[in-house]
């Protein structure tokens, strides 16, 4: 396009004539001519501030700039080879960094593609840098979309970063002095400018709130940890205090909410509470957030990076993710208290209960409270051979969790006493499911291995003794997107059921009912049937035991819960042979 040709368009679209640009383009072009009072005429050279003025917008964005440079450096990564050059252009439109190929220095520097370039609309005309900052949002200003003729050869692709409270920082930029002549030939640019300011937005929020929770959060199960959409800092009153600019499209889409000094459960069923249930440890999938217009999200909690958590858990008050295993059954909530004390040192555990019981949840928990960047290893025990546990010689820091010890074999347990004499650096939690009938655990292990593991033995209470069965369905349906609730009479009869494979069948029952109920109420004809497990005959001294550790050996509590008297229980503990494990 020549010289007066662009101006003859602009003067048409002045005139109200429709040529066939973007509207944000000509919307621009107004401003250019109406508000600034600029001449299409006139040839505008690149305006560049002094080196004195250049220091001091780098002084006053040194921090966006230091969050915002690995970014820069990976986008420029990855469109090395094709000439593009990367701005970073603070909140005024001055680029305080640059990226670009030496080669082209002095062309570069000529078309204002340097640092201390100011591509502020007012003074640049319609440009990217300039018009990003003017709209709020990511543009392309390609070629003759340019307001003045020296900057025509240009095609920019700007996105704007947002700092934590919503303001308009930066713009980052990609530039090429020439380029072909499709706009969406700048397509993948933009995507990947909008994917780069995304990150730097996102590292950002975490630098500036290390001592709250953050929550990501994302449309995708699989990409929700490694690159989230967004996310908001939270207060531990679950106040939003800080955001990515994404979470504004993801939670008020149409922006009439405001966001920051709300509480997150206005925008989504959330206690601040629950939050430690989406930490990294539970598969994503499970991680559901259900917005309150019916939409649903996966969301990843991160704990404050302060030392909050270990100072809970010294004061043996429960936090973090052990707050979510259980509600209202006084014995859970002991557990979980000696749990939060136990959790921040370096004894062995060993988790005692059926299969089902929450033993794995528990140890992932555990983990997640012990010290940060440690390795979670999980070892099935169950067919476990030498050379599996010769591997984990090499294996990070971190915990061992050896789960089922039961099932190790004369071989495995000379295996894994060989490896916890190697290594002290492993923090070891074993399980074990209580088997009814069989020989107790003690029995199975050698001695020298049993008591490296059983620093404290800790029994998980088994479902049909737990006090917060409600409290626990409601736990469950929440992992639905959908709003769920229990009729009386389908609470009523799953409270009656025995469930022999605890939580783990009950989440199952819950998923069942959850496909076949046609409304936001489950009722009886949506329920599975009780599986056959329920007419087998279990060992009445198993039952008893177990009852007595959930009533931690109180006898009065216990005769009160069989609905028998005290002395009953007495004599049935006594012809049992049970001893209160310590
Ligand atoms: N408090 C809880 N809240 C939500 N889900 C839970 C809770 N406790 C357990 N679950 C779920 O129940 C299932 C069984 O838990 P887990 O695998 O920890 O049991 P386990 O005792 O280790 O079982 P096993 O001994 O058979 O290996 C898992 O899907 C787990 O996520």
């Amino acid at each position: 396009m020549r010289d007066h040709e662009h101006v003859s368009e602009i003067d048409r679209v002045l005139n109200g004539f429709e040529t066939g640009r973007d509207g944000l383009v000509s919307q621009s072009w107004r401003r250019c001519v109406e508000t600034y009072g600029m001449d299409p005429t006139r040839p505008e050279p690149a305006h560049i501030v002094t080196a004195d003025q250049l220091r001091e917008h780098q002084e006053q964005s040194e921090r966006l700039i230091a969050t915002a440079r690995s970014g820069l450096q990976s986008l420029f990564k990855q469109v090395a080879g094709q000439n593009y050059v990367l701005l970073l252009a603070d909140a005024k439109g001055i680029c305080v960094d640059f990226f670009g190929d030496p080669r082209f220095e002095d062309e570069l520097r000529l078309a204002g593609l340097y640092l201390g370039s100011d591509w502020s609309e007012e003074l640049a005309g319609t440009c990217g840098v300039g018009s990003c900052l003017v709209t709020g949002e990511a543009v392309t200003i390609h070629q003759s979309d340019h307001f003045g003729f020296a900057h025509t050869p240009l095609s920019c692709t700007s996105a704007p970063i947002y700092d934590t409270s919503g303001n308009l920082a930066a713009v980052l930029d990609v530039s090429l002095l020439r380029s072909p002549s499709p706009k969406s030939s700048q397509n993948l640019a933009m995507n990947l400018v909008k994917a780069s300011v995304r990150r730097v937005e996102m590292a950002n929020l975490m630098a500036m709130t290390r001592r709250d929770w953050v929550l990501r959060f994302s449309t995708s199960a699989e990409f929700l940890e490694v690159d989230p959409e967004a996310a908001v800092a939270l207060d531990e009153n679950g106040t939003i205090i800080g955001m990515t600019h994404g979470a504004r499209e993801c939670l008020a889409p149409e922006g009439r909410t405001e966001l920051i000094g709300t509480r997150i459960d206005m925008h989504m069923d959330l206690d601040v509470d629950a939050l430690p249930d989406l930490m990294r440890g539970r598969p994503t999938e499970e991680r559901v957030l259900r917005l309150r217009d019916g939409r649903g999200l996966f969301g990843h909690a991160i704990a404050p990076q302060s030392a909050r958590l270990p100072r809970h858990s010294e004061t043996g008050s429960v936090s973090g993710p052990l707050r979510g295993f259980c509600g209202p059954d006084p014995m859970l909530r002991q557990l979980m208290s000696k749990l939060a004390r136990l959790a921040p040192t370096q004894v062995p555990l060993l988790l005692l209960g059926e299969t089902g019981t929450g033993k794995e949840y528990l140890a992932r928990a555990i983990h997640v409270l012990g010290p940060a960047d440690r390795s979670f290893h999980l070892v099935t025990c169950s067919g476990l051979n030498r050379s599996q546990i010769e591997g984990l010689r090499s294996a990070g820091a971190g915990t061992l969790f050896l789960k089922g010890i039961e099932d190790l074999d004369a071989d495995g347990q000379g295996a894994v006493l060989a490896l916890l004499e190697s290594r002290d650096d492993l923090r070891v939690i074993a399980s074990t499911r209580q088997d009814p009938v069989g020989p107790q655990v003690a029995q199975l292990i050698r001695p020298e291995l049993y008591f490296r593991l059983a620093g404290a033995v800790l029994p998980v209470t088994p479902l049909r003794h737990r006090q917060d069965f409600e409290w626990l369905v409601d736990r469950l349906l929440r992992r639905s997107p959908r709003n769920f609730r229990l009729s009386p009479a389908a609470l009523a009869e799953l409270r009656g059921r025995e469930w022999r494979g605890n939580v783990r069948e009950l989440a199952t029952a819950l998923d069942v009912a959850i496909a076949l109920s046609e409304g936001s109420v489950i009722d009886l004809p949506d329920l599975p049937p009780p599986p056959l497990a329920r007419h087998i005959e279990t060992d009445p001294t198993e039952d008893l035991e177990s009852l007595l550790d959930a009533c931690n050996w109180n006898m009065s509590v216990t005769a009160r819960r069989l609905g028998v008297n005290r002395s009953t229980v007495l004599r049935r503990v006594r012809k049992a042979g049970l001893l209160r494990k310590t």
